[in-house]
């Protein structure tokens, strides 16, 4: 496993804002302060509406920060060329968001055509082959795929521009738990592989445990717990932190509770 290098910070926020409303009222994300080594795979998990979201798209400026940066490679990503900073940051949305009158291959390609450039059919052949999918897929349609097939798309797509960091918001919410499952490990997988730094958004606190090298914890848009696994799992990270860890962990005891009764 390629372990993180806390000496190289490729993401930064620093005192990241984001107010929503006349009178900046909501604030979506108030003050997030955090350095993202490079090589680190970050689960960042939170209740609904805590911020998770916002924080994500302000890396690749889907939204702006009412105040503080976000620095990729220490630059503000505001002052970057754009259609550079959207291939050197791949998105995976949540609800995958592929184009439906577009083909699968049409909607791997659509990041680089948008920058003028056309990839090859080679290109898209061996993303398809990097998350699974055979190179007939590229002729079809999203609406003639499985919801495991769409997000494999969803995550060669953010892979086609060569990415140096991939965000993933909620990648896997709405698959059943095998896919849900494979596509985790899939994922790490490539992380190692082609050597990216990965933030996921995650409601499920068992895959940031099981997937994740540190978890971040977001309540109501602060940044409330930065742990490992095993910090979280040994108790620390603070009562919310701990409150979203028992959940899988009263499961686990039950169905060990369970397997005993049957033994
Ligand atoms: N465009 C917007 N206008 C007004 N309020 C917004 C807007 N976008 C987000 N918000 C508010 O900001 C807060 C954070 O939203 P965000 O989508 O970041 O949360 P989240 O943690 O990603 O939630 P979920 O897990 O449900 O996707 C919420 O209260 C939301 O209603």
């Amino acid at each position: 496993m390629t372990s993180p290098d806390p000496s190289a910070t490729v993401l930064a926020f620093e005192q990241v804002e984001r107010r929503y409303g006349d009178a900046g009222e909501v604030v979506a994300v108030g003050g997030v302060d955090c350095a993202i080594a490079k090589g680190s795979f970050v689960a960042l998990v939170g209740a609904s509406g805590s911020g998770k979201s916002t924080l994500l798209k302000m890396v690749n400026t889907l939204v702006m920060p009412s105040g503080g940066r976000v620095l990729f490679g220490g630059e503000d990503v505001i002052t970057l060329n754009q259609s550079q900073l959207r291939r050197r940051v791949g998105y995976v949305f949540q609800g995958i968001g592929l184009f439906p009158h577009f083909s699968v291959g049409e909607n791997i390609g659509i990041g680089p055509r948008l920058a003028g450039e056309a990839l090859p059919a080679e290109r898209i052949e061996e993303l398809l082959t990097l998350v699974e999918l055979g190179p007939e897929m590229a002729t079809r349609m999203p609406d003639e795929l499985s919801g495991g097939q769409r997000q494999r798309v969803g995550v060669a797509r953010a892979l086609a521009g060569d990415p140096e960091l991939l965000l993933m918001d909620e990648p896997f919410g709405a698959l059943d738990p095998i896919t849900r499952d494979a596509l985790g490990e899939k994922v790490r997988e490539l992380h190692e592989r082609l050597g990216l730094t990965t933030i996921m958004v995650t409601h499920d606190m068992a895959e940031a445990l099981l997937l994740a090298d540190r978890v971040l914890v977001m309540d109501a848009g602060e940044l409330l717990a930065d742990c490992t696994p095993r910090q979280l799992l040994m108790g620390e990270g603070g009562e919310i932190a701990q409150s979203l860890v028992s959940v899988p962990r009263q499961q686990a005891e039950k169905l060990a509770a369970m397997e005993g009764r049957l033994a």
